[in-house]
């Protein structure tokens, strides 16, 4: 099995380390005026979708954050401002900057009020949240914590019985340690399909299932170019997805102080693409519960899901393609390095 490559020779399939493909984003970062922490903080995130093979977060959101820096829109300077406000309760105010720096500069507090109360809750607003939820939840299984996370994103989601868009695509992450394995994380989108996957399905010319959306006049659509012109998603599973799309737009927005995904209007700044809202987490040490080891009933519910035939759990294909990754690089096309590499003036 050949070592990942540090840069890419050949104009077919390269394959990065993930050291390399991060080094090479943080590049684009500082060259389009973030601060160096924000930089390292996001390319890491990003660089570590990629090479779990999650696509609709990983390097094709680079030209969104590249035109959102230019367009003036969020600052790729702001210094997060942490507050203390009780023993299980931690503000943030991400000084409409990024909400992964912002979640780095109030972990350790969250992690110690965790472990000390039991349970801590973190509060992010000002913020602008363009990745993938999961990598915000799952180090805390590692380190033997249950975590939630919600961030709520920009209206293009009709409620289920509304006649207009309101809701954002508001995703739930969640993760837990287990005895043997990888932790358990789900991470989801509360509308039928992530914005993301519509936008690369538009890109390759592809047509969507039906019942993710519809387009101008409301009228059921497979296209996702009529989704994205003019058109709009629906929550997953009806009612109930929609219900816990509010939940996100309630946790996320009005617990924090951040804005609603209708909230915020970037009609000033063209190029924008993230969403200036907010976000919570919930943190659980599950040493402060009664009874047998968390991990090892985690551990037992996943034995007898497998032992009734389940095959595969949430997470799984994202170890999977992160063991291969490791092995192998990460996999980019040329035509994407080539990008990436003139986006950081190489
Ligand atoms: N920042 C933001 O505002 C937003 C970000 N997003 C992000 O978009 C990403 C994609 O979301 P979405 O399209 O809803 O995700 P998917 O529908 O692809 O997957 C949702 C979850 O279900 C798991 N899963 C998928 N298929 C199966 C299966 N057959 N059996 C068992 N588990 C399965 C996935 O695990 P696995 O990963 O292993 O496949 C994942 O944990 C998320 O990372 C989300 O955070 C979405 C909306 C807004
Ligand atoms: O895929 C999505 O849906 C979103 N991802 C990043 C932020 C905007 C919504």
């Amino acid at each position: 099995m050949s070592a990942p490559h540090e840069h890419a020779s050949t104009a077919v399939s390269p394959h990065l380390s993930f050291e390399a493909l991060s080094a090479l984003l943080e590049k684009i970062f500082l060259r389009h005026g973030t601060s160096a922490d924000v930089a390292r903080v996001l390319a890491q995130n990003c660089a570590g979708a990629e090479r779990d093979g999650a696509h609709s977060h990983g390097v094709f959101r680079i030209p969104g954050y590249v035109s959102t820096l230019q367009s003036g829109w969020v600052n790729g300077q702001a210094v997060p401002v942490v507050e203390d406000v009780a023993s299980g309760f931690v503000r943030v105010d991400a000084g409409n900057g990024f909400a992964q720096p912002a979640l780095a500069a109030a972990r350790e507090l969250l992690v110690q009020k965790a472990r000390s109360a039991g349970i801590a809750v973190l509060a992010i607003r000002n913020s602008h949240h363009f990745a993938a939820l999961w990598p915000d939840v799952e180090p805390f299984a590692y380190e033997g914590l249950v975590a939630l996370s919600v961030v709520n994103s920009m209206t293009c989601v009709v409620p289920h019985g509304a006649d207009r868009p309101l809701f954002g695509t508001n995703p739930i992450a969640f993760a837990a340690p287990r005895a043997d394995g990888e932790p358990i994380v789900f991470d989801l989108a509360t509308s039928a399909i992530a914005h993301g996957d519509v936008q690369i399905a538009a890109r390759q010319g592809e047509r969507l299932p039906a019942g993710m959306g519809v387009d101008s006049l409301g009228q059921p659509t497979t296209d996702p170019k009529a989704i994205l012109e003019g058109g709009a998603l629906l929550p997953f599973g009806g009612h109930k997805g929609s219900a816990l799309s509010m939940m996100v737009e309630l946790l996320a927005a009005a617990l924090t102080g951040g804005n609603f995904s209708f909230e915020f209007d970037w009609k000033n700044h063209p190029g924008a693409k993230t969403p200036w809202t907010g976000q919570l987490l919930i943190v659980i040490d599950p040493g402060k519960a009664a009874g047998q080891s968390f991990a090892e009933r985690s551990q037992e519910l996943v034995r007898q899901m497998h032992g009734v035939g389940l095959k595969r759990l949430p997470g799984d294909r994202r170890h999977h393609q992160r063991a291969r990754s490791q092995a192998n690089g990460i996999e980019l096309d040329a035509q994407t390095l080539a990008n990436l590499q003139e986006l950081a003036g190489l």
